[in-house]
């Protein structure tokens, strides 16, 4: 696993304020902390390659919103991040959040993977205070870079009081999401954060939140208190892509290298190739590990099957669903145990 090059170096904004709420921003890297070769490079730049005090300085309208701590907890494309930071950023969100005199947070982060970070900490920081992840489509050092005021707009969602008891948020492009159901949807378009057809949780008006609903969680989300455990790593939970005529032996392959549970992104409700499910129930019957069945098509629901040993993943797609089976494992939950919580996200 790559290594966490800065942990821990801490900056702030200018000015202390004691009217204002008081937010603690974790940066992990990404695009928002990118820098290019030139005002005009928005592809084949380096993500993560500037320092959290430095984007604090880029927007000193922040101290008018917001006292400001920041912390680097990696510098990294979010395409590196891994289960030492995200245990990390859960460790450290979870004793900010519980001091008093702590408003919310804030994570900065590549968009790549952002989603499963915000899922992550959905299903592990257990607080009423808003969590909010952002990121950016430009390296900040481009022309129009949009991490700035997607910075600022993270900050004053973070000191909203509308914002609490939604668990984690993520915003971009004057967007508000929550982490449950949010998901990636451009390689490159300012505006690729989707909402699934759940719907954005609101927007922001002249850089000031406005919600469609007050504040509600998913049914059956589950939560995973991971803070005291202590962990140093995550299990091992591979997803495998599903397709016209996919390997079955992967599936073995898979359990062989050490998962812990499988993934599979099947082809729409969850479908998969008949020889594949063959050897999937075979390595079920072998292992008794979970095998959950999601879509590639991101959007939708997979149901339960008629059978004894496949799990539906309702409406998580499978990065979320992997996620949330890394969570289950680490906290102890057996197969039948992990089926329950994904039986109590179906709809009802
Ligand atoms: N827009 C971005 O942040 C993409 C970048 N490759 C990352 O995920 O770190």
């Amino acid at each position: 696993l790559p290594t966490i090059p800065q942990l821990e170096v801490r900056a702030s904004a200018p000015s202390f304020n004691a009217s204002l709420g008081n937010v603690t921003i974790f940066a992990t890297g990404g695009t928002i902390a990118g820098s290019a070769g030139s005002g005009v490079q928005t592809t084949g730049y380096t993500a993560g390659a500037v320092a959290i005090q430095t984007l604090i300085d880029a927007v000193p309208e922040l101290v008018n919103v917001s006292n400001i701590n920041g912390v680097q907890v990696s510098n990294v494309d979010s395409g590196n991040i891994n289960a030492t930071i995200l245990l990390e950023l859960n460790r450290q969100i979870t004793a900010e959040l519980s001091k008093n005199t702590s408003t919310g947070a804030l994570v900065t982060h590549g968009t790549d993977t952002l989603e499963e970070t915000a899922f992550f900490l959905d299903l592990t920081v257990e607080s009423k205070k808003p969590v909010v992840v952002v990121g950016a489509m430009r390296p900040s050092t481009v022309l129009s870079a949009d991490g700035p005021l997607n910075l600022y707009q993270a900050v004053t969602l973070a000191v909203t009081p509308e914002a609490e008891g939604r668990g984690t948020m993520v915003t971009l492009n004057d967007r508000i999401d929550s982490a449950f159901y949010v998901v990636k949807n451009n390689a490159n378009s300012l505006e690729t954060f989707k909402a699934m057809e759940q719907g954005h949780l609101g927007f922001f008006l002249n850089s000031v939140p406005q919600f469609y609903y007050s504040a509600a969680t998913p049914p059956g989300k589950p939560f995973f208190d991971l803070a005291p455990l202590n962990l140093t790593s995550l299990p091992h939970v591979d997803i495998l892509y599903g397709h016209q005529d996919s390997n079955p032996e992967l599936i073995r392959a898979s359990v062989d290298s050490g998962a812990e549970a499988i993934v599979f992104a099947g082809t729409g409700a969850g479908g998969w190739t008949t020889a594949g499910r063959k050897v999937a129930q075979a390595v079920y019957n072998e292992t008794g590990i979970p095998m959950v069945f999601s879509t590639r098509t991101m959007n939708g629901f997979v149901s339960p099957e008629d059978d004894e040993w496949s799990i539906a993943s309702g409406d998580l797609d499978p990065q979320k669903a992997r996620i949330l089976l890394q969570c289950a494992l680490a906290v102890g939950y057996n197969t039948t145990q992990i089926a329950d919580i994904f039986d109590a996200l179906q709809v009802s």
